[in-house]
């Protein structure tokens, strides 16, 4: 049994429904140490018997026999492993992959062996230098000149140590001299113990070998032996593995280092639909933000204000009143009445409170007053403090104590002048309201109370405690109905359900118990207006990510149609169909990495811009890049260019590798 048989080989190509036999049938053994000569003719077969006995071509008939195993019954993960540990490929045309230097180009082979890398680069600085190389190994294959080219293939054939090497016309594109060198190092490869297989159309050429095979219309015409095959030499055996992604991904940065304006225009074009998306969600929060900052600034979104719904008090008593005394007894009892009607009660609140999301509930008074300072006198409400009046509106002072008294700026400037309403403050004011007593009698409460605060309002009202409002009515003999409460709510979330559990409440007339004041709601409805104008705005960002993602595909398709010899190179050293797509998806990887930083780049410089152009109109930064929304860019970037790279990927992967190498 021979190291490798050739078994009745045939193959015919159909070429416009016509079938072309190009092999009839070969017959041929080889072993380790013989150095073969396929001598023939131009379009005689030669290339394509190389691609059968290299596990690149399988359309064929009749087998190939390696230590009598059949390449026929190997799957493609087999045949990979057969190109990659047993055969090393020498072309005509070189085919070294263009961006990578010298010793990059054999080192390919030598990262599909387990060898440590220091170990890798030493090998393949020696093999350079077994070639005459070891001075070119930082230069590119465009810097070298034939025979150097040759002589790097060589390198690179041997660095996975293989058992055979094919050479297909490894001189045809070169001089005497530089024919001379190549077939020298191909012989001395050979007498190493290793199957060297070379075609060529050169009688001279054919001549180093040990057995010249002439092959003409398809057959073997006959088979010379010129000199005794070279005794098989004992080697360390060599563990090889996969090129895997890390690899790939490597190779890909090599790639994209060598056509780098081309990269970085992509990568450019991408990141401006990040940036237009990380801006818009900005946009969005800070809209949203300063919206809020705003309106929360003057009142407290979670804190609302309930009172009864009243319903019409009887005037009947009124009607059938026949002295002015009777009259205003009958008057008086209706406002008694209307007070009894809109107290809010503790059986009240307590139900209120057990609301889900209620976080405390507060009783409190309010009524119209004549409050006076001096000779001016004001119509102004007051009511008994509470959270709704924030502290950051009080301009000057404090909140009330006993006896105290809290009012607007409006009314400041009524009571005390528009220029120095500011004296209002420590200030003594009297406040008058007209009640009705416990025993139906008309009564003016009256207080004087010192001005402990101003407040930004804008209405004219008085804010006093609880317990100067509860004394002063007291005093008079007035019963004290507290006719609001404040609900404060945990959360602006919660405010909606909230007011709709609150307005489900029925009082004893099966009608709705309470009207409800608050703008909690309003900022909730505004905050989801805001987000969906803000998801539109960023819809629309997005096409500009539609753009760059076909962008990202007619590149690489470019890239793929450009590499197609790269692949069959990759393929015939015994790169995996997935080693070939992993090159593309990394390539999108890292377009989508580096679109998404430099969009994150762009984005931050828009928001100081824009902020900083904005600020001194609304002293607010309008623009707020969150992390999310960075993140968000992220995450969107490297997903729409892995999706853009799937279709060409794919394509890449299942190119035909005989083609590919044949790929003008
Ligand atoms: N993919 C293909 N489709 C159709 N015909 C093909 C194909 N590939 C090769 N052939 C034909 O097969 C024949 C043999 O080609 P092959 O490349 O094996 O010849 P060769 O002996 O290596 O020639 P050369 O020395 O010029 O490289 C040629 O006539 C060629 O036209």
């Amino acid at each position: 049994m021979s190291f490798l048989e050739l078994h009745d080989i045939r193959k015919a190509y159909t070429l416009n429904h016509e079938e072309n036999v190009i092999l009839k049938g070969i017959n041929l053994n080889f072993d380790r140490g013989e150095f073969i000569s396929i001598l023939g003719e131009s379009g005689g077969g030669k290339s394509t018997l190389m691609n059968i006995i290299g596990g690149l071509d399988h359309h064929y008939d009749g087998d190939v026999l390696l230590d009598g195993k059949s390449l026929r019954s190997m799957n493609e993960r087999q045949m990979d492993r057969y190109r990659r540990e047993t055969v090393g490929f020498i072309f005509q045309n070189f085919n070294l992959v263009s961006y990578l230097n010298v010793l990059d180009n054999v080192l390919l082979s030598l990262k599909m062996t387990r060898i440590s890398h220091a170990e890798q680069v030493k090998q393949g600085e020696a093999l350079l230098k077994r070639v005459g190389l070891e001075k070119q190994s930082r230069q590119f294959p465009n810097e070298l000149s034939g025979g150097q080219k040759q002589r790097v293939a060589i390198a690179r054939a041997l660095a996975s140590d293989p058992d055979i090497i094919i050479a297909d016309e490894p001189t045809g594109a070169l001089d005497s001299e530089n024919t001379q060198d190549v077939m020298d190092i191909l012989y001395s490869i050979a007498a190493e113990g290793k199957l060297v297989i070379t075609v060529t159309h050169s009688q001279e050429v054919a001549d180093y070998g040990t057995r010249i095979v002439h092959l003409d219309d398809g057959k073997i015409h006959d088979e010379l032996v010129i000199g005794a095959p070279f005794d098989e030499v004992e080697k360390e055996p060599t563990r090889y593995r996969v090129l895997g992604f890390r690899q790939m991904f490597k190779m890909s940065m090599q790639h994209m280092r060598r056509m780098w304006l081309r990269y970085l225009l992509i990568i450019f074009g991408s990141s401006i639909g990040i940036s237009s998306i990380v801006v818009m969600l900005g946009l969005g929060s800070g809209i949203q933000n300063y919206m809020n900052h705003q309106i929360t600034s003057q009142v407290n979104p979670t804190a609302v204000q309930i009172s009864k719904k009243t319903g019409k008090v009887s005037t009947k008593a009124r009607d059938k009143a026949k002295t002015a005394k009777a009259y205003k007894a009958a008057v008086n009892k209706e406002t008694t009445a209307a007070a009894k009607n809109a107290q809010i009660t503790s059986a009240n609140i307590n139900k209120i409170a057990k609301i889900k999301h209620v976080k405390s509930t507060t009783l409190g008074y309010y009524a119209g007053t004549q409050t006076s300072y001096k000779k001016n006198k004001v119509t102004a409400s007051l009511q008994t403090d509470n959270q709704t009046i924030l502290a950051k509106t009080i301009k000057n002072g404090t909140r009330p104590g006993t006896n105290e008294v809290l009012i607007g700026r409006k009314l400041a400037k009524k009571l005390v002048g528009t220029k120095k309403y500011k004296q209002a403050l420590n200030k003594r004011v009297t406040v008058k309201l007209a009640m009705v007593d416990k025993h139906n009698k008309s009564v003016t409460v009256k207080k004087r109370l010192k001005v402990s605060g101003i407040t930004s309002s804008n209405d004219t009202n008085i804010v006093v405690t609880p317990k100067t409002a509860k004394a002063m009515v007291n005093a008079k003999k007035v019963t004290y109905r507290p006719n609001f409460a404040i609900v404060q709510i945990d959360k602006l979330s919660h405010v909606k359900s909230v007011e709709h559990q609150i307005k489900a409440i029925k009082g004893s007339n099966k009608k709705q118990q309470y009207n409800y004041t608050g703008i909690g709601d309003l900022i909730d409805s505004l905050n989801t207006y805001i987000r969906l104008a803000t998801n539109v705005l960023t819809g629309v960002a997005g096409i500009a990510l539609l753009v760059s993602a076909i962008m990202i595909i007619v590149v690489l398709y470019v890239s793929v149609s450009e590499r197609t010899r790269e692949i069959g190179v990759l393929r015939a050293l015994g790169a995996r169909k997935r080693d070939i797509s992993h090159l593309f998806f990394a390539e999108a990887l890292t377009i989508g990495v580096l679109a998404a930083i430099m969009g994150i780049i762009f984005g931050q410089l828009w928001q100081v811009l824009g902020n900083a152009a904005i600020y001194s109109l609304i002293k607010y930064p309008i623009v707020r890049i969150s992390g999310t929304a960075m993140l968000g860019g992220m995450t969107v970037s490297v997903v729409i260019s892995l999706l853009a790279a799937l279709a060409p990927a794919h394509m890449a992967a299942r190119l035909d590798p005989v083609e590919s190498l044949s790929h003008e």
